[in-house]
């Protein structure tokens, strides 16, 4: 029997997603027209003999989460729990805090999966590669390609080519280690608790011989990359399955964007029933997109809107005659008035773009020419400059008629009255 945990994080993390991750938690934001998360759990959910998926992270439990697992367990008929750790515990330390959870049942080996990436997650591979490497308890690490330059970015594994053997795992490096990048993907048997409990009958030690910060000792974080990975390469224990497959992080809203494509573009495979065509609503389809409902279109077919590539649209949403939308994910409740423009922007929920108006981001796409780039997901200000990024609009935002957003993010429940270039409007 298998189980599956996903590792959402909490509040304090997905900051480079604001204002987005004011509304919803960042795990929930809708990536190619469902919530994030959804892709693990279909994934996870479709390999035989899974029993329980279970989500570990330290949001406080809220309605939005509570009907999200409610759904999923129904759509895909398997049980999904959420556990919340008291504090953020690290990617390890919330595993060991829950382990007679993930162990009960007698699971033989389980996924762990990071929430914020987006995968052709290829588990079953990684357990048929389970079974023909090494000894029935060693470990096995999602590996992808990355480019030398963005390798220090990601957990960097070297391998024995012969064995696919982890002999060198190194954290974020600081100078080139290899090009081999962990992918936050891993399948583990109940071992890897022994190698947690070690660290973290450790941590316990160091912590008694701290002095307590207001009457309290501190909840030490234990890392799977830095803690676990890194001390057990080398020991014939640790397995790097490499794929060939899409993979992307999602650490902002640009590479939301991004991951949206990529999934869109396995629609026609995976989910054709999620593509809008044609005929549906009378509009103009460039390339694949999707609409969760078809929008409210009610129009001359002579003023269609333009939609796509690449373009995500939630229910409820209004598109006028001739509006234009490419790259872009268009939340629900929103209105597009006639004639407008939107590309590479993420519209939020229930915020109005103005007749003739144009609201338009810079994409921060891999290089096309180089097969192994990654998205970068950039740090807000560069140089103490705003980087030009994807435009985003909080919630509830209102651009009036004929005028022009550029490279801008816009707070929610703001009633723009002008243009704006590269500024973060508060
Ligand atoms: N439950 C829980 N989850 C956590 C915690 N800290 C992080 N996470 C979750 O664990 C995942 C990893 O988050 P980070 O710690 O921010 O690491 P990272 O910079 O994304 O790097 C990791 O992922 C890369 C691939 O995307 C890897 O290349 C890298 O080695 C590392 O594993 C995310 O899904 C995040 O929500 C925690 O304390 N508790």
């Amino acid at each position: 029997m298998l189980k599956a945990v996903i590792l959402i994080g909490g509040p304090q993390k997905g900051t480079r997603f604001r204002p987005l991750s004011f509304e919803v938690p960042k795990p929930l934001f809708p990536v190619a027209g469902v919530p994030m998360l959804q892709h693990h759990i279909e994934a996870c959910a479709k390999v035989p003999n899974m029993k329980e998926i279970l989500l570990i992270g330290f949001y406080q439990p809220n309605e939005e989460l509570t009907r999200f697992l409610f759904t999923s367990q129904q759509e895909f008929k398997i049980t999904i729990r959420y556990l919340q750790e008291y504090a953020a515990l690290g990617t390890g330390g919330g595993l060991y805090h829950f382990r007679d959870q993930i162990l009960s049942g007698g699971p033989q080996a389980f996924f762990v999966l990071n929430a914020d990436v987006c995968s052709e997650f290829p588990l079953p591979e990684m357990l048929a590669f389970h079974q023909e490497h090494g000894d029935p308890s060693s470990l096995v690490i999602l590996g992808t390609t990355a480019n030398r330059t963005q390798s220090l970015n990601y957990g960097c594994i070297v391998e024995n080519e012969e064995t696919n053997e982890v002999l060198h795992y190194v954290e974020k490096p600081g100078t080139f280690v290899s090009d081999i990048i962990n992918c936050g993907i891993y399948l583990f048997t109940p071992d890897i608790f022994q190698h947690i409990a070690g660290v973290f009958q450790k941590n316990q030690q160091d912590i008694l011989l701290e002095e307590p910060a207001n009457g309290w000792h501190r909840a030490a974080a234990i890392r799977l990359e830095q803690d676990i990975f890194t001390a057990l390469a080398g020991q014939g224990k640790l397995y790097v399955y490499k794929t060939l497959s899409f993979w992307s992080q999602i650490k902002s809203a640009g590479s939301a964007i991004y991951a949206s494509r990529l999934y869109l573009n396995r629609y026609h495979i995976t989910h054709p029933e999620r593509l809008a065509c044609n005929q549906d609503g009378g509009y103009f389809i460039l390339t694949v997109f999707h609409v969760q409902q078809p929008p409210l279109i009610a129009i001359p077919t002579s003023l269609c809107p333009q939609l796509g590539p690449n373009v995500s649209i939630g229910t409820g949403v209004t598109i006028g005659a001739g509006v234009r939308v490419r790259e872009s994910i268009i939340l629900h409740g929103a209105s597009l008035q006639d004639h407008c423009c939107v590309l590479n922007c993420i519209v939020g929920w229930d915020s109005t773009i103005g007749k003739w108006a144009r609201v338009e981001g810079t994409p921060s796409d891999p290089n096309p020419n180089d097969p192994y780039a990654k998205i970068d997901s950039e740090t807000l200000f560069r140089d103490s400059k705003l980087t030009p990024s994807i435009t985003i609009l909080g919630c509830n935002v209102t651009i009036p008629s004929e005028v022009i957003i550029l490279n801008s993010i816009v707070l929610p429940h703001k009633d723009l009255n002008r243009s704006f270039k590269n500024q973060i409007i508060l």
